[in-house]
């Protein structure tokens, strides 16, 4: 939380100190009037001199208006300071979230970085402001009230002063017990994001098997645990306010008897007693707002610790100065380098949760630059995960990725990156129009994005549209169909000429005669390109130069199509039973 803090709010403490300022004047100001309407009553009213009393009463109007000018211009100054702040905090955290690798992400789930994103950040904002506005005039007001009383009649100030210890132990106490209930309270809150975000993605899933009341049922549940959480935070934070009130209204008791006491004997005057009446309500609403500050600051300290977490994480994925146990060996490096190979996998291994089985193990293969590498398995053989380990969004555990000779660990994530295009089998469509869902921020040219259009065979159906390129798409592409959706995806991949091309199972979604044009295009449009191809069909990957077959993890079969049909069972098999006699 302090680190945060003092980060993001150092460029701004100028600002602020202007601000502090004036907001000082302001208050000062406030306390002013309480004084100078006793000095009327007892001083000036009784001597009947007529110019004091316009003219104190011009002082009133004077030091009502400047309070009221400077704790505007404070607040407003406040206010920028503190959505300027956490406009840094979310940019910074945005980007920590776009680099985090897919193990931190897997870690830490979608929906808590959503919500670290968007809830936490706002209570993060809201505490800033307030601490701003009224954690600097609260104070002001409360410490300044103390003294002018202490002034105007030490015996009566002591009564209100008793009544502080007892306020401070109340909030600490509540505020130990809050932060970790708030704590809490977000986690149930990541929760149900994930709970609404699975049924919102998957409403038409849950209609079409009418599973509306399940969901509903599921959503109650996380809905009733986080009211309960915010019950319980809200319970505990409930006895600040009323606990205050009680013991500050004893407290005027207290004053009013000891004042009405000391008027009586000569000691004190009607005029001070009303004045106190006043610094008493400063006091009370003083309190009462630091209590509140109290509930905002217990919130947005579990946030910015949770904000403060993922910003603190080490990068797991940095580029590092590959690799003394394989310099000495040298030997693939060599291999890779001599014979001109672009991708090599050389006896990788990697498992998603550490200490639990390989989900994919020893895999080599070497692949020339132009060349196609098909990818063939059953479901959850391992066929995406050999193309998260290229992209580098997990880094193997054993054996090493090689791309033009150089471990992939040693080329910085923006470089290697920018060398792929990839299309993922339902993959994000953006709520834009069809040429920045193709162009993505890259700035391509028109006739770029028209010629990716046309190989990934989309078009066609792109000319039908009334708005053509400038045609707007839904979130995810709802007004498209799954094949639609699918050459989209493509052409965004073929846009830019990758130097290495992945489709991931995105050609599944496309009937046989399309997915035969897309093959062509690639092998006449796209020599210079390594093509990686996962497939579920056998057609889509047979003219490759090398294939793999994936069972659970393992390859059970590599070479070319004709090979693979002479020597691997399950290729023949899967080949068989998908094209029959052309098998
Ligand atoms: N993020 C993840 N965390 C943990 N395990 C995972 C994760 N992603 C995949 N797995 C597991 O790794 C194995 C391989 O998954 P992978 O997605 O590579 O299969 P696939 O061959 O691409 O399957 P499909 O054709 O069904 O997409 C599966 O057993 C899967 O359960």
């Amino acid at each position: 939380m302090q680190k945060i803090l003092s980060y993001y709010l150092k460029p701004y403490y100028f600002r602020m100190s202007i601000g502090f300022i004036i907001k000082f004047v302001g208050s000062i100001m406030d306390l002013c009037l309480p004084w100078i309407l006793a000095y009327m009553i007892d001083t000036i009213i009784p001597i009947q001199d007529k110019s004091k009393i316009y003219l104190w009463g011009l002082m009133m109007i004077v030091c009502s208006f400047l309070a009221v000018s400077f704790n505007i211009i404070a607040n407003r100054m406040a206010s920028k300071v503190a959505s300027e702040a956490t406009e840094h905090i979310r940019n910074d955290l945005f980007k920590k979230v776009m680099y985090l690798s897919d193990a931190y992400i897997d870690t830490y789930t979608k929906p808590s970085l959503m919500s670290r994103l968007t809830t936490d950040t706002y209570n993060v904002h809201q505490m800033i402001g307030r601490m701003q506005r009224l954690g600097v005039r609260a104070p002001i007001l409360l410490i300044g009230g103390i003294i002018v009383t202490l002034t105007l009649d030490p015996v009566l100030a002591c009564v209100l002063i008793i009544t502080l210890p007892f306020l401070v132990w109340i909030m600490l106490k509540v505020s130990k017990r809050s932060i970790p209930m708030y704590t809490q309270l977000q986690q149930s809150i990541d929760h149900f994001v994930r709970i609404v975000r699975e049924d919102i993605s998957g409403i038409r899933v849950i209609k079409a098997l009418s599973k509306e009341d399940y969901e509903k049922k599921r959503f109650e549940k996380i809905n009733d645990e986080v009211v309960a959480q915010e019950q319980k935070a809200g319970m505990i934070m409930a006895i600040i306010d009323p606990s205050v009130s009680v013991i500050m209204n004893l407290a005027l008791v207290g004053v009013l008897t000891v004042g009405a006491f000391r008027v009586d004997s000569g000691l004190s005057e009607v005029g001070k007693i009303l004045a106190f009446m006043t610094y008493f309500t400063i006091i009370l609403n003083a309190m009462i707002s630091i209590s509140k500050m109290f509930i905002i600051l217990s919130k947005a300290i579990a946030s910015a610790n949770r904000i403060d977490t993922i910003l603190a994480l080490e990068d797991d994925m940095e580029v590092i100065e590959i690799l003394k146990d394989y310099e000495d060996e040298n030997i693939a490096t060599d291999k890779a380098v001599n014979e001109g190979y672009h991708i090599v996998f050389e006896k990788v291994s990697f498992a998603y949760n550490q200490g639990e089985e390989e989900d994919l193990k020893d895999i080599s293969f070497y692949i020339k630059p132009g060349e196609t590498l098909g990818i063939l398995g059953g479901t959850g053989a391992g066929k995406s995960t050999i193309v998260s380990l290229l992209l580098r969004f997990y880094d193997v555990k054993e054996g090493r990725i090689l791309i033009d000779g150089r471990d992939i660990r040693s080329i910085p994530l923006q470089e290697l990156r920018s060398k792929f295009g990839v299309a993922f089998q339902n993959d994000m469509i953006f709520e834009d129009t069809i040429l920045e869902n193709v162009n993505l921020g890259r700035n391509l040219s028109e006739e770029e994005i028209q010629e990716a259009l046309l190989y990934a065979r989309a078009k066609e159906f792109v000319e039908q549209k009334t708005n053509n390129l400038e045609e707007a798409l839904d979130i995810k592409g709802a007004n498209l169909s799954g094949g639609q959706k699918q050459r989209i995806l493509i052409a965004r991949a073929l846009a830019a000429h990758p130097e290495i091309l992945i489709l991931d199972d995105s050609s599944s979604a496309l009937d046989y005669q399309t997915d035969a044009m897309l093959r062509q295009e690639l092998s006449s449009h796209f020599k210079r390109t390594t093509k990686i191809i996962v497939a579920q069909r056998v057609s889509s990957i047979m003219q490759a130069d090398h294939i793999i077959v994936l069972e659970e993890g393992r390859m059970i079969g590599y070479g070319r199509h004709d090979e693979l049909m002479a020597q691997c069972d399950s290729y023949r098999q899967i080949s068989a039973s998908q094209m029959g006699g052309v098998a």
